[in-house]
């Protein structure tokens, strides 16, 4: 991997759950349905940086983050960490993996086993991991200083695992002892400390925290460094450490999850994440189960531990303030897919993609000029990820969705006629209480006399706007087939005349500084018309 290469490159990723795929079902010859949950999302996430994964609830992000950690197996695609695909790992590399990936969740109320104390949550991870580790790679050596014999008599050795509590530099873990002669009086002050040795020849070894020395006289002087600590004694100091570079205690350790507050229950989170030194944490929603006045806490931490460990995150959340906040890129996903990715300022101050437009709209504003300006609000709900739309996902919202070349129309006209369209073809018309009580007779098909006023009736409950003569009389036409019902006629009457590029062709997402994938911008998007993989 080189430095350029990104930390965790995600290539094509897709995430299917499966409904009607039970014993019984199959029995009963019910198709398993798809529910496209991730379909296909490619991003990098490059070391040190926050990437922010956006988008309204239920577009897929939390299973992104799960799939992407390996604690949801992947339909299709490749997740790769420091170059290596996740999925192929197994055995010591998948450990290694599972150590530096962390993940925090959303509600520190669930995520915490209530029936443990905070110190044994944080420990559980280091006991799992079995650490502390010791480095293979790394070469153990010991720097010798002499005061009062000559250097040349003493030969040091240091124990394979010193670098468990020496941060090795440059792959070496370096112990300092001090061999020095001393008289009898003096040695017995030295040793108080637990950290020398006292030899009956008049020699004294000192070695620094968390180190023994031994020392031995043959020929010359031997002096051996090994750790001075137990295991649980590491794991409870490293616990104690994580515990209050958080923000609580170490007093607090016997204590259990429901004495503390939602924002130190996120922090006890975030020190059981760190447990095992990662480089890459997925903070899924981290603050938005906690009040507003504790949020901002919790994200300046999130940013302190980032610069003083070089972590990299992965920061979902659906709160654009958040995202502005904490992210250096952004990546925008809707019903399963990547619409937009780049720089943050780019992305708030020049959104490409109409659903990033539309979410950073439906952000409620402080200043009273911009809030009183007609907003394109976000309309309807997300369609359901069983059944997407063809073509661009957004378009049954979109209200840049783009007219066939040869209809001058205007856009909102247009978005209209479109919706008018996508009603009808899903049947999603009561055409029964069109008109007063019984005054047409759906049943025998409404006679030709009353197809007028049934035509208009309908019409003035479906479209707010005047259409352009040519529009009214295609739309006419059309409604006219629904006064017989024949729903199938009508449909394929509107198909005909306003079928968009946006559900024939699917945007790709680009590549470069801020890729977008929507017809709007050119031909990079609209170079492909293949079709999704079907299942
Ligand atoms: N285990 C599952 N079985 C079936 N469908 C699922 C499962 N988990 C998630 N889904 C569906 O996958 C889609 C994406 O869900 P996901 O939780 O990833 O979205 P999200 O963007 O994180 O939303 P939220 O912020 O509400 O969690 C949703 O339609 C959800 O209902």
């Amino acid at each position: 991997m080189s430095a350029d290469d990104p930390l965790v490159r995600v290539d094509g990723l897709q995430k299917y759950f499966w409904e009607n795929d039970s014993l019984l079902d199959r029995l009963f010859g019910d198709d398993p349905v798809p529910v496209r949950a991730v379909d296909g999302v490619s991003f990098d996430i490059r070391e040190g940086e926050t990437l922010g994964l956006v988008g309204e609830s239920g577009c897929g992000k939390s299973t992104t983050g799960e799939t992407l950690l390996g604690l949801q197996d992947p339909t299709d695609g490749r997740v790769e960490f420091e170059g290596e695909n996740v999925y192929d790992l197994s055995g010591d590399d998948l450990t290694d993996f599972r150590r530096s990936a962390q993940v925090v969740f959303q509600d520190p109320f669930s995520s915490l086993d209530p029936r443990m104390t905070i110190g044994d949550i944080v420990t559980q991870p280091l006991s799992i991991h079995d650490w502390p580790w010791t480095d293979g790679d790394v070469e153990t050596t010991v720097d010798v200083r002499t005061d009062g014999i000559s250097r040349d008599i003493v030969t040091a050795t240091a124990a394979d695992d010193i670098d468990t509590v020496v941060d090795p530099v440059d792959g070496v873990a370096t112990a300092h002892v001090t061999v020095r002669a001393i008289d009898d009086e003096s040695a017995a002050d030295v040793d108080a400390d637990g950290r020398s040795v006292d030899l009956a020849s008049g020699v004294v070894a000192e070695v620094e925290e968390d180190l023994a020395v031994a020392v031995d006289r043959d020929d010359g002087i031997v002096v051996r460094v090994s750790v001075d600590r137990s295991t649980a004694q590491l794991r409870r100091d490293r616990v104690t450490d994580l515990v209050e570079r958080v923000g609580l205690s170490a007093d607090q350790l016997d204590r259990y999850p429901h004495e503390f507050s939602g924002g130190q229950r996120q922090r006890i989170g975030i020190a059981r994440a760190l447990a095992l030194e990662p480089e890459f944490v997925v903070l899924d929603e981290p603050t938005s189960a906690l009040d507003v006045s504790v949020q901002a806490q919790v994200l300046n931490l999130l940013d302190d531990l980032q610069a003083e460990f070089d972590l990299t995150y992965l920061l979902i959340s659906h709160d654009l303030s958040v995202i502005r906040h904490v992210c250096d890129r952004v990546a925008v996903m809707y019903l399963g897919e990547i619409v937009e990715v780049g720089p943050v300022d780019d992305l708030f101050e020049d959104p490409k993609h109409p659903y990033t437009n539309a979410l950073l709209e439906s952000v409620p504003r402080a200043s009273t000029d911009e809030r009183d300006r007609d907003r394109e609000t976000l309309s309807g709900d997300v369609p359901s990820p069983r059944d997407p739309p063809s073509g661009c996902r957004f378009r049954t919202r979109c209200p840049k969705v783009i007219p066939p070349e040869d209809l001058e129309i205007e856009q909102e006209t247009y978005r209209d006629l479109m919706s008018l369209r996508e009603r009808v073809e899903r049947r999603d018309v009561s055409l029964e209480s069109v008109g007063d009580d019984g005054q047409f007779d759906l049943e025998d098909g409404v006679s030709d006399e009353k197809r007028p006023a049934f035509v208009a009736a309908l019409k003035d409950r479906l479209l707010e706007r005047d259409l352009p003569a040519r529009h009214d009389e295609i739309v006419e036409t059309a409604l006219a087939e629904l006064a017989t019902e024949d729903w199938d006629a009508a449909a394929a009457r509107l198909r005909e005349h306003y079928e968009s590029v946006c559900e024939r062709k699917q945007p790709h997402l680009g590549n470069g500084h801020h890729p977008v994938a929507c017809h709007l911008y050119g031909e990079a998007s609209e170079r492909t018309e293949t079709p999704r993989s079907d299942p």
